[in-house]
């Protein structure tokens, strides 16, 4: 791709960015200084506070006209007009505008403010808020530079059997969760649709050799996947991809790729594609959050004079002002699950009873896998129960969804999801970043997330593409002073309307209080899942509860109090001495030490094995339990109740193949963190780790 140079479909004028760029530094100096950034931006900042979908308006537009030289293009804000000269290809629009295709008609801010932009061929940094439509903002220019591009054999454009070889990939889009590649995927077919350019995945958790011979057979012109099987693919010479014209990079959710856990692999896969010396590379990158941490890494990656497109004000927090966030203050960390319980029961009964209300559809998120499992089998225990089948809440969908269950089922859950009317998908941070679930009303976050731009990606679920929806944060009391250190300023307001949230869960309710009927489900509902289950979950929250409270004494004191008085079990996992040492416990901290020999004799250890909550003959840890000599009961997870087996293949992408084994965690954070729950760096198989994580068996977090 030659910058500059007039293109096929391409414009009949060059097109440069001084139209916005005047504007932008004449709206500067008439605004407050807060409110004059650099670069594009002002532009679309001012625009935004005042409308709830960000597009830039037809007399915006036009004033953009007046302000700059008549001869430079003013901005499109109609994807119709996107075929005046030759812009965008037609069938392009087209299938963005039929009321039978896409049904789009006005673009979004930052839709408006990129596409000249790329077409032209910068490097381009792009920041705007969640669910404002950046998705298109980088699939429809890309998808008219592969067009533009003279050695591509337009002359097939518009039949749909047009076949290319491997070779022919012009473009590679990163993404850190498999979901998203193939969310985004999805959309650019329907973009490309007609115009013979094919679009393929590479996402871990699939099979790679079916993958492969589907891009052999059909060709691939822009390439869709997550960084470990993207890395593998192009790293392999067997596998007969290569990309040797490859002009367009794109980083999705650019700040969470350049972040540590998955840098070493986009350099790497970048160190895959050609010369950029040789051949001319377009790099985008775009996400609602640019930490300044990772500035450094976007100017490495970058083209020294890129363009940075930010449509979130500098002094606004990149979430929507439409959307309500309460805090919720839980009097431990048992009365979470009651408590959400209690909002989606609250919402659904005044719907019932007449408001003009959606459907209550939540994404409940959590910070380690083993509690998305715990929570989810709870409520569909309660789920179960012909009072709430009959009840306002009877159609709901209760999901699950993180990166232990298997390819298949992660995307099963997705897209029930996606259909559902109303529902709740228990979720770990696998679908924090970019998933575009329809109609999500609430996004409710339980415990503090690892950082802000985890919060901020998760409110992003709901209040999308001009909708409305809520957010609620449920933390322990004792977690504030970390919650205020570590999320910064926030628009959350106070909520203490859920009654549950405050209960003493260790006393007895009746029946007849409302409180007490939503509290007695959950303890029924938590008393039927297995033991093994709960003992998983406490130590996922382990690592995670222990950064969140002030002290580790305090933390393991609440979640001890979780275990026994939430989960209903009589005596606290045993930790080893070793993970104890990893962890800095002691017993003064409150936790039980032990070899795990108490698991395996008492199969679990369910305080109410009448009530069903343990199933001990199902292993849990009686089967591997702690082997001693392995570290706790992360080994012995490994081998019975926690079945990592399970999740080797699962995670490691290729090493179902075969061909690399193993399974591979993000251990390069040194931290407990572990890939899958973040993106899909579970995805590479070749990087050693042994850390601390491990020793959870769980994907939670430490900070
Ligand atoms: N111009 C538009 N008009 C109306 N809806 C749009 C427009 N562009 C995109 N959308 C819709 O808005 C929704 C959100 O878009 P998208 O997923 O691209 O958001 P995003 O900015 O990438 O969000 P995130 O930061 O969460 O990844 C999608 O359902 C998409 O189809």
């Amino acid at each position: 791709m030659m910058l500059g140079t007039v293109r096929r479909f391409g414009v009949s004028h060059a097109l440069r960015a001084t139209a916005p760029r005047s504007i932008s530094a004449r709206l500067a100096t008439q605004l407050p200084k807060w409110q004059a950034p650099s670069t594009l931006s002002s532009l679309a900042a001012t625009r935004s506070l005042h409308s709830s979908f960000p597009r830039l308006s037809a007399a915006t537009a036009e004033a953009i006209v007046e302000e700059t030289e008549p001869s430079k293009p003013a901005l499109i804000t109609e994807f119709s007009d996107l075929a005046t000269d030759n812009l965008i290809h037609n069938k392009i629009i087209k299938n963005i505008v039929q009321p039978d295709r896409m049904n789009l008609k006005t673009m979004t801010e930052v839709q408006s403010l990129t596409l000249n932009e790329i077409v032209k061929g910068d490097d381009i940094l792009a920041q705007a808020k969640t669910g404002t439509g950046k998705t298109l903002a980088f699939l429809v220019p890309t998808l008219q530079n592969i067009l533009n591009d003279p050695s591509v054999d337009v002359s097939k454009v518009g039949r749909r059997s047009a076949r290319t070889a491997p070779s022919e990939i012009r473009a590679l889009i990163i993404s850190p969760t498999r979901e998203l590649a193939e969310q985004i995927a999805v959309e650019a077919k329907k973009v490309a649709f007609g115009t013979g350019l094919i679009v393929q995945t590479a996402v871990g958790g699939t099979q790679k050799r079916a993958g492969l011979a589907k891009i052999q057979q059909e060709g691939c012109h822009l390439l869709i996947g997550t960084p470990g099987r993207l890395k593998d693919i192009l790293s392999d010479p067997w596998t007969g991809v290569s990309a040797p014209k490859l002009n367009t990079l794109i980083l999705d959710e650019a700040d969470r790729l350049l972040d540590q856990g998955f840098a070493p692999d986009v350099e790497e896969i970048q160190s895959l594609l050609p010369d950029p010396t040789k051949v001319d590379r377009q790099t985008l990158m775009f996400s609602a959050t640019v930490p300044r941490e990772v500035m450094q890494m976007v100017r490495q990656t970058l083209k020294p004079d890129f363009k940075h497109v930010n449509t979130v004000r500098e002094d606004e927090v990149p979430t929507h002002h439409r959307v309500p966030q309460k805090l919720v203050y839980t009097r431990g960390l048992e009365n979470s699950l009651p408590a959400l319980l209690e909002l989606a029961q609250n919402w659904q009964t005044r719907r019932a009873n007449g408001e003009e209300l959606r459907p209550f559809k939540a994404i409940a998120y959590f910070n380690s896998t083993a509690e998305t499992k715990v929570s989810a089998d709870a409520f569909n225990n309660i789920a179960r129960t012909s009072e709430f089948r009959q009840s306002a809440m009877g159609n709901m969908r209760l999901l699950e969804i993180n990166s232990r269950l298997t390819q298949a089922l992660r995307t099963r859950s997705a897209d029930n999801f996606r259909k559902a009317r109303e529902g709740i998908l228990f979720s770990s941070d696998v679908t924090a970043r970019g998933m575009d679930f329809p109609d999500v009303t609430h996004v409710v976050q339980i415990g503090i997330p690892r950082d802000r731009e985890t919060y901020i990606h998760r409110l992003g679920r709901t209040a999308r593409a001009g909708k409305e929806g809520e957010g609620w944060l449920f933390m322990h009391r004792a977690e504030s002073d970390v919650y205020r250190k570590r999320l910064g300023r926030l628009p959350l307001t106070l909520d203490t309307s859920l009654e549950s949230a405050d209960a003493d869960l260790s006393q007895t309710f009746s029946n007849d209080t409302s409180v007490g009927k939503v509290v007695n489900k959950v303890t029924e509902g938590l008393a039927q899942c297995d033991g093994a289950t709960k003992v998983k979950a406490y130590m996922g929250q382990l690592g995670t509860t222990t950064g969140n409270f002030n002290s580790k004494r305090e933390a393991i004191q609440a979640l001890n109090q979780m275990f026994t008085v939430g989960y209903n079990m009589q005596s606290l996992p045993e930790l080893s001495p070793r993970l104890m040492q990893q962890m800095g416990l002691n017993r003064i901290d409150g936790v039980s030490m032990g070899d795990g020999s108490r698991q395996r004799r008492e199969g679990g250890f369910s305080r109410g094995g009448d009530r069903g909550g343990d199933r001990g003959s199902r292993g849990g840890f009686s089967r591997g339990g702690d082997r001693g000599d392995r570290g706790g009961f992360s080994r012995g997870g490994d081998r019975g109740g926690f079945s990592r087996g399970g999740d080797r293949g699962e995670r490691s992408g290729f090493s179902r193949g075969g061909d690399r084994g193993g399974f591979s965690r993000g251990g390069d954070r040194g931290s407990f963190t572990r890939g899958g729950d973040r993106g899909d760096r579970g995805d590479r198989s070749s990087r050693p780790r042994r850390s601390f994580d491990e020793s959870f068996g769980d994907d939670s977090f430490r900070f």
